[in-house]
């Protein structure tokens, strides 16, 4: 009944559906196998994509040529630059999208991909010998043969939703857990845990009144995510979200059910995200708290059902109800879907190389929520580098690998198998020590061309991001050599509470100051305007940037220089941990386990300390 294909994709998530399209795209034969056709790229919780450091991740996967920017472009009902005011190494990007369009959309997508079939069913385990993968056994008992199998099963492995004190199996809510998967890896000698995560009631929009709420408008200006031109909503036809707040008798409220909650009683067994925590655990937490924000945001463009974000429980649903409607603006809220918290299985990410196949059974890839992490964009960007490194496999080539140096994807993929993780990982700009570098609106500039001699990234994007590198270049050089005299400038610099110029300047010096800025510069001095007159906004953007924080940046690239000789020092793949006696145990331990490929990385794992990489220097002879 199935030919046999180069990749079987398992779960049509965020993560298995980049990987399904990056892997077609590379010219694999793929099927995407998933439990129910229906809920293709569904969100499971809120309706929005990127916010802080998670924007740079959707704009890196549509640098590489995935699909997850271009779709949200497509089905976004409110964009928002976060962080303007600070640097730009801090820009991120948020959307809130309509839900059910952004699956409409992927689906779409997926369907229009070459190379790509779909098969719904349950797949229960994997064909495995010799410590090679080479297929999957399905529900219906068939089994479907592969080069190689990427695994993205979300929440799903043997996933037990709780409300209250009520429990039940699934991997999302009216959703069935996926069984059999944990069960034959851990038998193949694989280590799993379990996590938790939870999601909001949702709301009837009718039912509230926005009058005491206050309106959180979508920008002026929509840049969106993908470095292509895709069609997107006009600035004025954006949804408005809201912020409302919890107050003492919301909490005093929500304490009634800590008696019946399952995470208080202790029935939940997983760990639950720190950084996204239930609204029980941040007043339980943050006691002396007298309020918390809780964001209104729509779900869609022809749906009235409202998100409450910032309200994640698993409390019962008569006291999530109750203590919703003593919500200033909530009073009369009807409830469409209460909350949840949902505890699922992962593996430790520590027992993945850095191409996402596992250490344990060769051809067999992982990616999104099955690692540990927590997150759509975490998901779709692991999604996308498995899809890629299974093509990559399949074909015999050599992995593709990004440094932390070179995408937030890199800093996440280092951090999970150089660290692991205990609680759902999340991406922050905080994990990425080369921010100045990893910015949103660089992300073609670092990706695109890597990807494309791959074979992943299409020529319109190649060709948009070299004539953006030459349109940098040429604003560069045109600022460098054009002289503005200070008549010239003067109103501007007025305007601006700027010193006045005593002498002609070059307009390069001149946006070096502080408040100045290349579009003022190039509407109100004729001179100026005339020059770069033909260079659009992204590109002049982009040379600003790297004119103004050139210094910054310089740094950084010193720094990525200086870090990468520990980088290019191999460990020999057998080294014998053991003849190093006065390595620390715990080292000793985690340098067999994670069996580091350079000293960079052994100086990353987590409970390595700068001594032992200095035993391990030395015993190498550096
Ligand atoms: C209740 C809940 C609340 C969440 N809250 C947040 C949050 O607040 N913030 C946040 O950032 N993230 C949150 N998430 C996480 C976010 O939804 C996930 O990180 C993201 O969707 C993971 O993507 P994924 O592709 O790994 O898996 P998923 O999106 O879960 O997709 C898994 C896919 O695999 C399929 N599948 C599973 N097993 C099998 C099998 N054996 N055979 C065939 N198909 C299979 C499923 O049908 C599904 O299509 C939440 C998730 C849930 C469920």
């Amino acid at each position: 009944m199935f030919p046999s294909y180069d990749i079987i994709v398992v779960g049509a998530g965020h993560a298995g559906c980049e990987a399904a399209a990056a892997a077609a795209n590379m010219g694999s034969k793929v099927l995407l196998v998933t439990m129910n056709m229906q809920t293709i790229a569904q969100m499971s919780c809120n309706p929005a994509m990127g916010g802080i450091a998670k924007g740079q991740i959707v704009r890196e996967i549509d640098a590489l040529g995935g699909y997850s920017g271009i779709i949200t472009d497509q089905s976004m009902i409110q964009f928002r630059m976060l962080n303007r005011s600070k640097g730009p190494a801090m820009w991120s990007p948020r959307t809130q999208n309509d839900r059910m369009l952004f699956a409409a959309k992927w689906r779409e997508a997926l369907e229009k991909t070459p190379n790509v079939d779909f098969y719904q069913d349950m797949v229960k385990g994997l064909l495995v010998k010799d410590g090679r993968c080479y297929g999957v056994v399905t529900g219906l008992g068939h089994e479907i043969k592969a080069k190689a199998v990427v695994l993205t099963n979300g929440t799903f492995l043997n996933g037990v939703i709780h409300i209250g004190d009520k429990q039940f199996g699934g991997g999302r809510v009216a959703e069935k857990a996926a069984t059999g998967i944990t069960e034959q890896l851990v038998s193949l000698g694989f280590e799993s845990d379990r996590l938790k995560t939870g999601t909001p009631p949702r709301i009837d929009g009718r039912s509230l009144d926005y009058s005491k709420m206050e309106e959180q408008l979508g920008d002026e200006e929509i840049v969106g995510f993908s470095y292509l031109d895709v069609e997107k909503i006009k600035p004025a036809q954006q949804r408005s979200c809201w912020i409302t707040y919890t107050s003492d008798a919301v909490h005093e409220m929500l304490r009634t059910g800590f008696d019946r909650s399952p995470m208080f009683q202790g029935r939940i067994q997983g760990t639950g995200p720190r950084y996204c925590p239930s609204i029980e655990d941040k007043i339980n937490r943050f006691a002396e708290r007298e309020r918390h924000q809780l964001f209104v945001e729509p779900e869609g463009w022809d749906t009235v059902e409202i998100y409450v974000n910032g309200f994640s429980t698993s409390l019962p649903e008569d006291v999530q109800m109750k203590a919703l409607r003593l919500v200033p603006g909530f009073e009369n809220c009807r409830m469409f879907r209460p909350g949840y918290a949902i505890e699922y299985d992962f593996f430790p990410p520590t027992q993945l190389q850095f191409s996402l196949e596992t250490k344990q059974v060769q051809n067999l890839f992982f990616a999104g929520q099955i690692n540990g992490t927590t997150g759509y964009e975490e998901a779709a960007c692991q999604g996308l580098m498995a899809g890629i490194n299974a093509h990559l496999k399949a074909k015999e080539e050599a992995p593709f690998v990004l440094k932390r140096s070179e995408a937030y994807i890199g800093v996440l993929i280092d951090d999970l198998i150089n660290k692991g993780t205990e609680e759902p990982y999340r991406m922050f700009t905080s994990r990425a020590e080369f921010r100045t570098l990893l910015r949103q609106d660089n992300a073609d500039l670092r990706l695109t061309e890597r990807s494309y001699k791959m074979g992943l990234a299409s020529e319109e994007r190649m060709q948009k991001v070299q004539q953006k590198k030459d349109g940098v270049t040429q604003i560069k050089n045109i600022l460098k050599e054009l002289s503005i005299e200070p008549e010239e400038i003067s109103a501007l610099l007025t305007e601006k509470s700027s010193a006045p110029l005593t002498q002609k300047q070059k307009a390069h010096q001149i946006l070096l100051r502080p408040g100045l800025d290349i579009f003022a510069m190039k509407d109100q001095v004729p001179k100026i305007g005339q020059a770069l007159a033909g260079f659009n906004k992204e590109t002049l953007e982009q040379a600003e940037i790297q004119i103004k924080y050139d210094v910054y940046i310089e740094k950084e690239n010193e720094l990525v220089k200086k870090m990468s000789q520990l980088e290019d020092l191999v460990i020999p793949e057998n080294f014998d941990y053991a003849k190093l006696v006065s390595l620390s145990n715990e080292a000793r331990q985690k340098f067999n386990k994670i069996r580091p490929h350079t000293l960079g990385q052994a100086s990353r794992i987590s409970g390595v300390n700068p001594s032992d990489v200095q035993i391990l220097m030395v015993y190498m002879g550096r």
